[in-house]
C-alpha cells in the first residue's frame, strides 16, 4: 500500500513527536503560526503518538467538523481529566454515541424551549439584583461580580436554588471544580496522558504528584455534581423546590429500573451547564453610552428588547467575541473513523481543533485583526453590516462546530448583551490613574493556559455615571435581602 500522506506539520522527534513544539500557553497562536510557516490551513502534529489535527480556516472546519460531523464528533479522553478527575461525568466530555445523544436531546429540549421568557427574565433579574448593585458597592471586585452575576443566573435556572448576592457557596463549589478540570485539559501537561499505564503508579512514588492532585481534584469535582443535586432533591421532598431545569427533568422520570441512570445523567447535565457558564468572562472595553442615552434615555435600565436598536453596542459585543474569543480553540473533537481529506490521511482517534482564534485573526477575514475595532461590523451610516461574506462571531466559530456545537448560545448571548448594555448605561469604565492623576493604560493579558481565555486580573475604575444612574440601580433591589 502507498505511504499514507498526513497533512503538513513541523518535524517530529522520535517518541515524543512534536511535544516540544506545543507551548503551554496561547496554543491557538502557535497553531496559527504553523499554518503560516507551512502554508497550509490544516496542520498535523503528534504528541507521544496521539495525532493532532489543527484546522486554521473556516473552510476546513466546515468541511470536516460540520459536513462530516458523523465521524468528527467524539471527544478526546485524556487520562488525567477524563478518568482520574472523572471529567467523564460531564456531557460535554462524553464520547460520540448513545449516552451523549440522549444527554444532548435533554439539554436541547430544556434550553431551546418555545417560551424563552422565563430564561430571559432570570437573566435580567440577575443583572439587576446582583451585577449592578455589586458593581456600585465594590467596583474594584468587578471580575468577581461579573462571574457571580452570570454564574448565579445559570445555577438558579438549572437548580432553582437561591443565590447569595456575594460569596455564594454554590458558585464557589462550581468555580473550584472547573478550575481543576480546565487546568488538566491542555494537551501535553501530564505524562500520564501520554502513558496511561502510569495511572497505576502509587501516590507515594517519586514523581507521582499527579496522583495526589488527581485524588484531591476528583473530590472537589464530585462536589459540583452531588451537593446542589442533593439540595434540590431535598427541596422537592419538602415541597419547597423552585421550578428549574432539574426539577422539571426529574419530574419527567417515571419510576423504574432506569431511574438511577437518568438521575445521574440529569445531575451531570446540570453541572455541565453551570460549568460551561461559569467560565464566561464578558469584558466591556468600549463605551457605547451615547448610543444608549439617545435610544433608551436616562430614565430606565436597558432591556433585552432594546437590542435591535443599539447597533454600536451590538458591534462592540461582536468585536469582543472576535478579538478575544472566549474559547479560542473550542473544545477539541475526536475522529471516530479514518478519513481522507484533500488527499491527506486523517486517522481514527485524531484530536481535531477548530482554531476559532486563527479564523478571527486571519487577514483574509478581518483586516488589521489585532486591532479592537467595532466599526468593522458597521456600515458608514452606523448600521450593522449584513453582507454575506462578513463572518459574524455571534454565529460562526464562537460556539464551536457541527453536532457538538454549544447548545447554550441562546442563553449565553442575551446574558452577555444585557450585562454589557447595563454596565455601559450605568457606569463609566476608566483606566486606573497614577499619583499625578494621569491614566495608566490597562494591560489586559490572557491567562492562555486553559481551554477558556480569562483575562489576568487587571485594574480599572468603575464609577456610577451620576446620581441618576446610582438611583436607578438602588431602586431595583432590596439592600437587606441576602439571597436573590
Ligand atoms: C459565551 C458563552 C459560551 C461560549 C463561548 C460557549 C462555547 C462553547 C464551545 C466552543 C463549545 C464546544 C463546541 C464544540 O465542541 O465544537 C461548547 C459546548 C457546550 N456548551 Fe457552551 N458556550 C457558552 C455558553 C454556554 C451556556 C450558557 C450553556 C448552557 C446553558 C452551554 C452549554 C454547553 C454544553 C452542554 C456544551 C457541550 C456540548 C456537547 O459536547 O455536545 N454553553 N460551548
Amino acid at each position: 500500500t502507498p505511504r499514507r500522506k498526513y497533512p503538513p506539520g513541523p518535524k517530529r522527534l522520535p517518541l515524543i513527536g512534536n511535544l516540544l513544539d506545543i507551548p503551554r500557553r496561547h496554543l491557538q497562536e502557535a497553531f496559527a503560526q504553523f499554518s503560516k510557516e507551512l502554508n497550509s490551513d490544516i496542520v498535523y502534529l503528534d504528541a507521544f503518538g496521539v495525532p493532532f489535527i489543527v484546522l486554521n480556516s473556516l473552510e476546513a472546519c466546515k468541511d470536516l467538523l460540520e459536513k462530516r460531523s458523523s465521524i468528527y464528533s467524539s471527544r478526546f479522553r485524556q487520562t488525567m481529566s477524563y478518568e482520574l478527575i472523572e471529567g467523564k461525568r460531564l456531557a460535554a466530555m462524553l464520547p460520540y454515541g448513545n449516552e451523549w445523544r440522549e444527554a444532548r436531546r435533554i439539554m436541547v429540549k430544556h434550553i431551546n424551549v418555545a417560551d424563552q421568557e422565563p430564561i430571559l427574565s432570570s437573566i435580567t433579574h440577575f443583572v439587576r439584583k446582583s451585577l449592578l448593585p455589586n458593581l456600585l458597592k465594590t467596583p474594584d471586585d468587578f471580575q468577581v461580580h461579573i462571574r457571580n452575576g452570570i454564574g448565579g443566573s445559570m445555577i438558579s435556572l438549572v437548580y432553582g436554588l437561591p443565590i447569595k448576592r456575594v460569596n455564594d457557596p454554590w458558585i464557589a463549589i462550581a468555580e473550584q471544580a472547573m478550575h481543576c478540570l480546565t487546568a488538566t485539559l491542555v494537551p501535553g501537561q501530564y505524562l500520564v496522558d501520554a502513558f496511561p499505564i502510569l495511572r497505576h503508579v502509587p501516590e507515594w512514588f517519586p514523581g507521582a504528584k499527579f496522583q495526589r492532585e488527581a485524588k484531591e481534584w476528583k473530590q472537589i469535582f464530585a462536589r459540583m455534581f452531588e451537593e446542589p443535586f442533593k439540595a434540590v432533591k431535598k427541596a422537592m421532598l419538602d415541597g419547597t423546590a423552585q421550578p428549574s431545569f432539574l426539577s422539571r427533568s426529574l419530574e419527567e422520570i417515571t419510576i423504574g429500573s432506569d431511574q438511577e441512570r437518568l438521575e445521574c445523567l440529569i445531575e451531570n447535565i446540570g453541572a455541565t451547564f453551570t460549568a460551561v457558564v461559569l467560565l464566561l468572562f464578558p469584558h466591556v472595553r468600549e463605551k457605547a453610552q451615547a448610543e444608549i442615552d439617545s435610544v433608551i434615555g436616562r430614565e430606565r435600565l436597558p432591556e433585552l428588547a432594546d437590542k435591535p436598536s443599539l447597533p454600536y453596542l451590538n458591534a462592540v459585543l461582536k468585536e469582543t467575541l472576535r478579538w478575544r474569543p472566549i474559547a479560542p480553540l473550542g473544545l477539541p473533537h475526536m475522529t471516530s473513523e479514518d478519513d481522507l481529506y484533500r488527499d491527506y490521511f486523517i486517522p481514527k482517534g485524531a484530536v481535531v481543533f477548530g482554531n476559532s482564534w486563527a479564523i478571527f485573526h486571519d487577514e483574509k477575514n478581518f483586516g488589521n485583526p489585532s486591532e479592537f475595532d467595532p466599526t468593522r461590523f458597521l456600515t458608514p451610516a452606523g448600521q450593522l453590516r449584513v453582507d454575506k461574506d462578513l463572518l459574524d462571531p455571534e454565529i460562526v466559530c464562537t460556539f464551536g462546530f457541527g453536532r457538538r456545537a454549544c447548545p447554550g448560545a441562546n442563553v449565553a448571548l442575551p446574558s452577555l448583551w444585557l450585562s454589557a448594555a447595563s454596565i455601559v448605561s450605568c457606569f463609566d469604565v476608566m483606566p486606573e490613574v497614577d499619583r499625578e492623576g494621569k491614566p495608566i493604560a490597562p494591560v489586559i493579558e490572557y491567562t492562555g493556559n486553559e481551554v477558556v481565555a480569562h483575562p489576568e486580573p487587571f485594574r480599572c475604575r468603575i464609577l456610577p455615571r451620576d446620581s441618576k444612574a446610582a438611583a436607578l440601580i438602588q431602586a431595583e433591589y432590596d439592600e437587606t435581602a441576602e439571597y436573590i
